[in-house]
């Protein structure tokens, strides 16, 4: 009987798979696209509060829970995690000793600060249902004894009526009570929820790309079944851990009252069980931080694939997805089955030893009531209370090892939380006006931190002056983009500098630095929304205006011929290479950048929407405000430049003008072009066309350098 009541009684753990992906369904997709284009939230340079703002605006429209409040700006405090109104009604004995643990409970009870008022009230509703739910026993002692009586009293001359009437009330009331705390505490959970998995969404994009980029699945976990853990320790748990507190506390005291011996045979169980309950909370904790490991895993491979679906569905990778996937589940499913032993085992023992002494009880207490020194009212009420103690000690049980679940969870939040990133976000001088004279890369060495000891940049310099527009060119994985990384600060040289007109960039705050920079990637990211809002991505306030005309400067005709225009709703891939080429220069160009970094797209684009690109980068160049930092592969883009370099062994080995670089006979660039230029013809030639004369005017120096001198020409005119 013992252990059927303790189990109705025991909240199952939550369990993060399940309970993870139902809380989120629907933020999910947003974290999931955001976390894959991280780059572009950072080189927009949207400044903080903007992010936060519009993250929470995504994340509310998808909760069914109250908005959370602003998000605070400053660091969860210690100091205000120790003045914790609830730290006070937790045991110190049940705080973990590992000094982590100590300081992540301290954090989560601290999360509960801004609920102080719902909480208190919650904790008084919880007192006076607790109550009414322990004087139950003591009634239904008092009524057995009243009726096995030949003259039954009602105390305080009550009759039979009034007095049915008095209890109905008094359980309405506690029922009433408990209710109102059940509510409370629930919006109180979700508040909670929602502003740490905004913080935690905040902290997650100011980290540098690279960290995110190496693990998005684990923190993504981390974000949403983390925090759910979290939030769910913090106040149902803590809700259900008070309960139990009183319910032990004061159904002791009961059966103290009504009878010490049998009250100190009960207590023989306790010891065995308390000190059971300290190591299975401890197990559970490293198996809990175990679990959400592994998710993440699985959360990465499961994201990488669904967002790649059409590369797995064309190489018919579905089984070997599935069956990668399915090795993570298997890992899953391994801790989840050490869980399960551990808490049938510790379950079954302490429901085993609740009858036993229930057994014992009943035995002993009978011999009591045969021999007079006890009514049958109080043996009855006596096993009762040591239900309800039973169950308080086995709530306590749960709360002791949901707590452990919740800190192991909340280490991984804040670790999120606190984490400085390695290219810190916002902080330093800003940039100090919307011109420069010179950037240069100054004997720059870098390699990515996952490939340590594999220099990609070897003592690389170039200088770029305001206005002008220098073509990268080299061979594939040269470390081409690698110089626009380095540029936008994903990364930072592991030797030498970038500087601006003197000053090292490191020193102006990544937040200014990328606002004066327009980027334009090799494989433009769009995000769910309207072409409209894709183009004013990074600019909330463009007008309409602004944003038309961009479209008209990067050639973005095709937008007009769209049944809605500007308002047509586009995903990640509804537009073709070309097009969304075209709209990644007019986000670009919103932005007014005084630097342009554009990543030339190869084979995504026929001719006609090269040719269309082209119009648009010959615009920026004409105009000559904006300095252009090209990586480039096909002639037609390379002429455009009005100088070239050559980037080969991780440094510039050649530099000049188109004219200068094929007018030398011994030149790399000449090389590199003629392969390009085979390859071109070998394309022609597969195609059956006549390759010869077209071939010859291509190739020939004299013709593409017409090409250049009149894109020289357009360009002197225009300044
Ligand atoms: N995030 C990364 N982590 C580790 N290595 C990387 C990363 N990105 C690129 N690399 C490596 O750095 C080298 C240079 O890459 P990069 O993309 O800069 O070359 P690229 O010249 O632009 O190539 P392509 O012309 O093919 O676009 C390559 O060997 C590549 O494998």
């Amino acid at each position: 009987m013992l252990s059927l009541w303790a189990r109705s009684c025991q909240r199952p753990p939550v369990h993060a798979f399940s309970k993870g992906f139902k809380l989120l369904g629907n933020t999910r997709k947003y974290h999931v696209e955001v976390a894959f284009n991280i780059r572009n939230h950072q080189c927009r340079g949207l400044s903080s509060s903007t992010l936060v703002r519009w993250s929470a605006r995504r994340f509310n429209s998808t909760q069914s829970a109250p908005p959370p409040s602003p998000p605070p700006t400053s660091p969860i405090s210690n100091s205000a995690a120790k003045r914790s109104l609830l730290s006070r009604f937790i045991p110190s004995s049940l705080a973990p000793k590992d000094p982590n643990s100590t300081s992540s409970f301290a954090k989560i009870m601290s999360l509960a600060k801004p609920e102080w008022k719902p909480l208190t009230i919650a904790i008084g509703l919880l007192l006076v249902s607790s109550t009414v739910s322990m004087s139950v026993p003591f009634t239904i002692g008092k009524l057995i004894d009243f009726f096995s009586t030949t003259n039954p009293q009602i105390p305080f001359g009550l009759s039979v009526w009034q007095a049915s009437g008095g209890l109905m009330l008094l359980f309405t009331l506690g029922a009433t009570a408990n209710a109102g705390r059940a509510i409370l505490m629930r919006l109180s959970g979700q508040r909670i929820v929602g502003r740490l998995r905004e913080r935690t969404y905040s902290a997650a994009l100011r980290q540098e790309v690279e960290f995110v980029e190496r693990g998005e699945g684990d923190v993504l976990s981390r974000l949403t079944t983390d925090t759910s853990i979290v939030g769910e320790s913090v106040t149902q748990n803590l809700s259900d851990g008070l309960r139990a507190i009183v319910m032990s506390t004061v159904g002791l005291g009961a059966m103290f009252y009504v009878s010490p011996k049998l009250t100190m045979l009960m207590l023989a169980v306790v010891p065995p069980v308390s000190l059971g309950a300290v190591f299975y909370g401890r197990y559970l904790k490293q198996l809990s931080n175990k679990t959400q490991e592994a998710m993440g895993e699985m959360t990465k491979i499961a994201s990488e694939s669904l967002t790649a679906l059409r590369t797995v569905q064309s190489y018919n990778a579905i089984p070997q997805e599935e069956e990668k996937f399915h090795q993570k589940i298997l890992k899953v499913l391994a801790l989840a089955r050490k869980e399960a032993i551990a808490s049938g085992i510790f379950f079954g023992s302490t429901g085993w030893s609740g009858n036993i002494t229930l057994l014992a009880l009943l035995s002993y207490g009978g011999t009591l009531v045969s021999h007079g020194d006890i009514s049958m009212g109080d043996l009855t009420s006596l096993l009762l209370y040591t239900v309800y103690v039973g169950s308080g000690l086995q709530m306590l049980t749960t709360f002791f090892s949901s707590i452990m679940r919740g800190i192991g969870a909340g280490m991984r939040v804040f670790e999120v939380l606190d984490r400085t990133p390695a290219i810190p976000y916002g902080k330093g001088e800003e940039v100090p006006q919307n011109q420069f004279e010179t950037i240069k890369f100054e004997r720059v060495h870098f390699e990515y931190p996952s490939r340590r000891g594999i220099e990609i940049l070897k003592d690389f310099n170039l200088e770029l002056t305001a206005g002008e527009s220098v073509a990268i060119v080299g061979e594939s994985g040269g470390g081409k983009s690698s110089v626009h990384s380095l540029l936008l600060r994903y990364y930072d040289p592991i030797q030498g500098k970038i500087t601006c007109d003197g000053k090292d960039i490191r020193d102006f705050s990544t937040v200014s630095w990328r606002s004066i920079i327009g980027v334009v990637p090799q494989d433009p990211v769009l995000f769910t929304g309207t072409i409209a809002s894709n183009i004013a991505f990074g600019n909330p306030n463009a007008t309409r205006e602004d944003i038309e005309h961009a479209a008209r400067e990067a050639n973005c005709e095709f937008v007009w011929g769209m049944p809605n225009g500007f308002d047509t709703e586009i995903g990640r891939l509804s537009l073709s290479g070309g097009q969304r080429q075209r709209l990644a220069i007019a986000r670009a160009l919103l932005k007014k950048p005084v630097i342009l970094a554009l990543d030339e797209a190869t084979s995504s684009l026929d001719a006609t929407s090269e040719r269309r690109v082209n119009d648009a980068v010959d615009k920026i160049l004409r105009s000559r405000q904006t300095t252009v930092l090209f990586v480039a592969h096909r002639l037609s883009t390379i002429a455009r430049a009005e100088r070239i370099v050559v980037l080969e062994g991780g440094r510039i080995t050649e530099s000049g003008t188109y004219r200068e670089l094929v007018g030398r006979k011994d030149s790399r660039f000449r090389v590199l072009m003629a392969a390009q230029l085979n390859a071109a013809a070998g394309e022609k030639l597969y195609l059956g066309e006549e390759v010869e004369s077209e071939q010859e005017d291509e190739a020939d120096p004299e013709n593409t350098e017409e090409e250049g001198d009149e894109s020289e020409r357009t360009r002197q005119t225009s300044s």
